[in-house]
């Protein structure tokens, strides 16, 4: 290597005197009504007083909930006679306990549940519940299921917590709004459906994570939420827990007259989730629809997923088996609501997954589409929920048209990455990187799995391609790759048969891959926010992990926000990144991306805080903007420098 990175280690004067040299050229410029929930609203008649949904007994085959020979733990929560006649307690916000959620019952005469499809009821296959007579039949235990989604103990196929993993307790938590309901401290009935529990224990969680806390009440309550806790914190059960639990509790929602005019479903049926979860990308789509399998198993409630790139005859297919909690993409998800496939007019429940990254240039179209300009329930009619590590103002302000009085949740502090993570910035030319990079993996010493993000798809090629050449495994994953080698590559990478994934910023948000011990940024975003997300990749569900950015004169844009990042996430900061950053302070010139800067949109780093909520506490020098204190301001003022959403980000086939 002709010049060697510098470390984080001790600054010596040596050290700083050649940073000096070489940044010297270079300039820097640079008391509300008794709430009903959406499910039972325009209801004839009142429910008042009505007895709840009931649980079927369950069939004799699960009965004595024997030790699984899977090795799963057994449910041991719920005790078989409490779910034989289960009636949900009186919950504070909602209104009165709802009716039984018989058939038909939902829209009033004319409308009617579909019947359980396909299963038949009671004697459905193993696995797959159903809901019939407005009571929740569970589908009898399926070992070769259980299997399939909860793997067996110690086999590596599933996130095992780590050692910090009660530590997530300790991290502070803001929630902002009216009326915020306490959180739960434990996984317990009330509020969370008996059968949810059960899948909870299946799952081995055994505590809520802080998101997880807050989100339960909140959406059990019927408010809107705007979530933002830091990566792998569990913001998926955060959405599918609450969520899963009402769907078990109020039974299906009956799709509309048109449906079931003549009776029977005609050869295009058409599939009416009462769930809705968008985010950016095929995997993480994927990601999201295996966890509500798990979630949702033995249930009536039938997830499905659609995504780009794969075949579209087979994903209509797999929605007519079945389709009350759909995790999408945007492009695709329009697709089949063109072709009559879908509607969205029994949606109850619409969550934004990377909330952030759905509203910002490349994908706010397409949400704004599909959302108001379909058959979507508006806002009072529906919950909406979003959910993100980072969520800066500007897209904050954008996103409280989808919303309705909702509370905001902060867990962490400002946008903060995990401590979960040791976090390295290492000064290397371009010219160096890839000497860098191989001394890296040769003194990678974890035997876990390493990820390499870099900017471009054909840099991604090129990395990957060397790496092998230097008898490296690698495989890579970006937006030019076909969905099969893109699924390819993510399950060698997951099984450790390619353990270096070289990808681009299309693997950045929400995977969780066991085992990620490293994440190097190759090339670092030119956001802090994609930062965040990207080293988010390790350190998750309290494991440990450790980043690795590659810094240079190319990065000056994000130097200042970097070194606030480390500092909130109480990381050594090297003395020439902060050299760098005090330059740039005074030297002005260079926008920041996030609105932390001068004349910013009064917004911490990656907008960890409320947007309602005046005062600009996390701003520095920034406009405020946002009404100046209290909430409810108007959305004036604000300067200039906030966030504009990275060029990058203005499409999806940079990545
Ligand atoms: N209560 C819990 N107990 C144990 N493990 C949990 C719990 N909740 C979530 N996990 C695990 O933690 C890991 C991270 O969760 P998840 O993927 O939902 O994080 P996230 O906050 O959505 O991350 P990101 O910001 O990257 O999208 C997953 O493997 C999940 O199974």
């Amino acid at each position: 290597m002709t010049t060697g990175p510098i470390s984080n280690g001790p600054v010596h004067d040596s050290g700083v005197t050649s940073l000096e040299s070489k940044f010297n050229s270079i300039k820097l410029n640079p008391d509300r009504p008794a709430y009903v929930p959406p499910h039972l609203r325009n209801r004839p008649g009142p429910p008042a007083g009505g007895p709840g949904p009931t649980f079927a007994a369950p069939p004799p085959a699960h009965a004595g909930y024997q030790q699984s020979p899977t090795g799963l733990p057994t449910p041991a929560t719920t005790p078989p006679a409490a779910r034989a006649a289960y009636v949900p307690p009186a919950r504070g916000a909602f209104g009165a306990a709802p009716t039984a959620a018989e058939d038909g019952g939902w829209g009033g005469a004319p409308r009617r549940a579909p019947e359980p499809r396909g299963f038949g009821g009671a004697g459905g296959p193993p696995g797959y519940g159903s809901w019939k007579n407005g009571q929740h039949i569970l589908g009898a235990r399926n070992q070769r299921l259980e299997k399939e989604l909860y793997g067996e103990d110690g086999d590596g196929s599933q996130q095992t917590t780590g050692i910090n993993f009660d530590k997530y307790a300790d991290i502070p938590v803001e929630a902002t709004g009216t009326g915020v309901p306490e959180p739960v401290t434990e996984f317990t009935n009330p509020p969370i459906n008996p059968v949810l529990l059960e899948n909870i224990v299946y799952a081995r969680y055994t505590t809520p994570t802080p998101v997880q806390k807050y989100s339960i009440p909140i959406v059990a309550g019927g408010r809107d939420l705007m979530a933002c806790a830091q990566t792998g914190s569990g913001k998926t059960g955060g959405f599918l827990f609450p969520i899963l639990s009402a769907l078990y509790t109020y039974g299906p929602v009956a799709p509309p007259l048109e449906q079931n005019s003549y009776g029977s479903y005609n050869s295009r049926r058409k599939a009416y989730p009462t769930a809705l979860i968008l985010a950016p990308t095929r995997e993480l789509v994927s990601q999201i629809h295996e966890e509500a399998r798990k979630f949702a198993y033995r249930s009536w409630v039938r997830p499905a997923v659609v995504y780009g790139g794969a075949d579209i005859g087979s994903q209509i297919r797999a929605l007519d088996r079945g389709c009350d909690l759909l995790s999408a993409t945007p492009g695709r998800l329009v697709d089949l609501i063109e072709r009559g496939r879908i509607s969205l007019a029994n949606v109850k429940y619409l969550v934004l997954d990377e909330a952030d990254r759905m509203l910002d240039m490349g994908f706010e179209p397409q949400i704004r589409r599909i959302v108001e300009g379909e058959d979507m329930p508006g806002v009072h009619d529906r919950q909406t929920l979003m959910f993100s590590a980072t969520f800066p103002k500007e897209i904050q302000m954008l996103a409280r048209s989808f919303l309705k009085d909702y509370i905001f949740l902060s867990v962490g502090r400002v946008g903060s990455t995990s401590e979960n993570i040791t976090q390295r910035i290492e000064y290397v030319d371009d010219h160096d990187k890839r000497s860098l990079l191989l001394d890296l993996l040769l003194a990678e010493q974890s035997g876990g799995l390493v990820l390499v993000f870099v900017e471009t798809k054909r840099m991604a090629d090129s990395l990957c391609d060397f790496l092998c050449a230097q008898r490296h495994n690698a495989t890579s994953i970006h937006g030019d790759r076909t969905q099969r080698e893109r699924e390819a590559a993510l399950h060698a990478f997951k099984t450790g048969r390619a353990p270096i994934l070289v990808a681009t910023a299309v693997a950045a948000r929400g995977l969780d891959i066991p085992h990620v011990t490293h994440v190097i940024l190759y090339d670092l975003p030119t956001d802090v926010a994609e930062y965040t997300h990207r080293i988010g990749r390790t350190g998750r569900a309290g494991n440990t992990g450790t980043s690795t950015a590659f810094f240079n004169r190319n990065n000056l844009n994000i130097a200042r926000d970097l070194l606030d990042l480390l500092k909130d996430a109480h990381q050594d900061v090297p003395q020439w990144l902060v050299d760098i950053s005090t330059e740039r302070s005074f030297g002005g010139g260079y926008g920041s991306k996030s609105g932390r800067g001068r004349g910013g949109g009064g917004g911490g780093r990656s907008g960890g805080r409320d947007a309602r909520v005046g005062g600009g506490g996390f701003s520095r020098g920034g406009g405020g903007g946002f009404g100046g204190g209290g909430y409810g301001g108007g959305f004036g003022g604000g300067g200039g420098g906030g966030f504009p959403p990275p060029a990058a980000s203005s499409g999806a086939s940079w990545w």
